[in-house]
């Protein structure tokens, strides 16, 4: 089975990674800090250090966004360049090829200009060197000219904010961490939060929905409000398909059950990545790539995407020898330990409905 075979039999609609369709949610992204549900602490910090920065006519420290998929990394970005009232430009490290790549947008910066980088982990070696100068001394280094004769010159920058934002901080090297002066890690949203943003999104949609059916689709989005809007789209269309346009609670039950999400918002996608890791593994631990090869899924899919969540829900354990399913997790999916530390489950196979 190819990579292609699994996600067309998953189509994963609780991925928190960003599918075309979402390009539809533009009209659901806060523009404003006062709009941006959650992360609290981040907010209130942000808000004090946009405000000394407007004050002093000064732009803002580079700010560093670290959390997992779908939690509002470049949405806060886009917010903090709003805030402050100044020019956003935005890239992603992988699009950044050559260091010309970045010399070209650098090029473009305008006094304060937020520049966001996403997955900023990807930076090719010659491209962090550069953005480091950029950073710290606001230069452009630059060669001129081919062999003995090339010579290397220094371009002067306008003072701006670089906004890097990164799903995998493990993976970003230090020297480029210190030069970063605001750092913020990004927390999974709770059910409240997610309540109050499906409400918001569904007024902007013009969707009518239930108090009682928005908590109990906030609680399937793994804390995760991309997760939640598009969940909310879906149910907007059995709503409208199947009933009156109304969302209600036994709307989104029934609808969460034809997409195969569970009540702790899992698909089958994670409970397959579970079940793997019980049925041929033992309950582990496994290591992440021998997993990712037996559930069909790129390793870096599966500890992006997956994996955060799962952890977070107490049914998964990174341990340093592995993957390990939790007590949960076994009786999440109904199955039992045995003596040998594998499962025979066929009498098990029911969804957890
Ligand atoms: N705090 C929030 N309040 C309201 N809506 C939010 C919030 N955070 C995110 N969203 C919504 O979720 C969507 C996804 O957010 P965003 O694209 O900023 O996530 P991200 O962290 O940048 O994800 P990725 O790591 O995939 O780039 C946005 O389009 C926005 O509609
Ligand atoms: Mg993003």
């Amino acid at each position: 089975m190819t990579d292609n075979d699994v996600n067309d039999a998953f189509p994963g609609i609780t991925r928190p990674d960003s599918l075309p369709d979402d390009e539809r949610d533009r009209a659901l992204r806060p523009r404003k800090l006062v709009d941006f549900q959650g992360q609290e602490q981040i907010k209130t910090n942000l808000a004090v250090f946009i405000q000394a920065a407007r004050e002093r006519g000064e732009s803002l420290d580079h700010v560093f966004l670290i959390g997992p998929p779908g939690l509002g990394k470049t949405t806060l970005a886009q917010i903090t360049a709003n805030e402050l009232g100044v020019d956003f430009k935005v890239t992603s490290a992988p699009a950044l090829d050559k260091p010309k790549d970045l010399a070209g947008i650098l090029a473009t910066v305008t006094e304060r200009t937020v520049f966001f980088i996403d997955e900023i982990h990807r930076l090719k070696p010659a491209i962090e060197e550069m953005l480091y100068i950029a950073m710290e001394d606001y230069e452009l280094d630059w060669i001129i000219g081919q062999g003995p004769s090339a010579r290397t010159v220094r371009i002067p920058l306008p003072p701006f904010t670089l906004i890097g934002a990164t799903t995998r901080a493990g993976m970003v090297s230090s020297p480029l961490v210190s030069r970063f002066g605001i750092v913020q890690r990004f927390a999974f949203y709770s059910d409240d939060e997610l309540t109050d943003i499906i409400l918001r999104s569904a007024g902007i949609l013009g969707a009518e929905i239930d108090g009682s059916a928005a908590r109990a689709l906030a609680h399937c989005s793994r804390g995760t409000p991309r997760v939640a809007n598009r969940l909310l789209r879906r149910m907007r269309d059995f709503a409208q398909v199947f009933g009156n346009g109304l969302i209600t609670e036994s709307v989104v039950s029934d609808g969460l059950e034809k997409l195969e999400i569970d009540c702790l918002g899992l698909e089958r996608y994670d409970r397959e990545i579970l079940r793997s890791i019980i049925q041929n593994y033992g309950g582990g631990p496994v290591g992440a790539e021998t997993l990712a090869i037996s559930v069909g899924e790129a390793q870096d899919t599966l500890e992006d995407y997956y994996e955060p969540y799962l952890i977070q829900a107490g049914l998964l354990q990174r341990t340093p020898r592995g993957r390990m399913a939790t007590e949960q997790a076994y009786s999440h999916l109904n199955l039992q330990r045995t003596n040998r530390g594998k499962d025979d489950t066929d009498a098990n196979q029911r969804l957890p409905f």
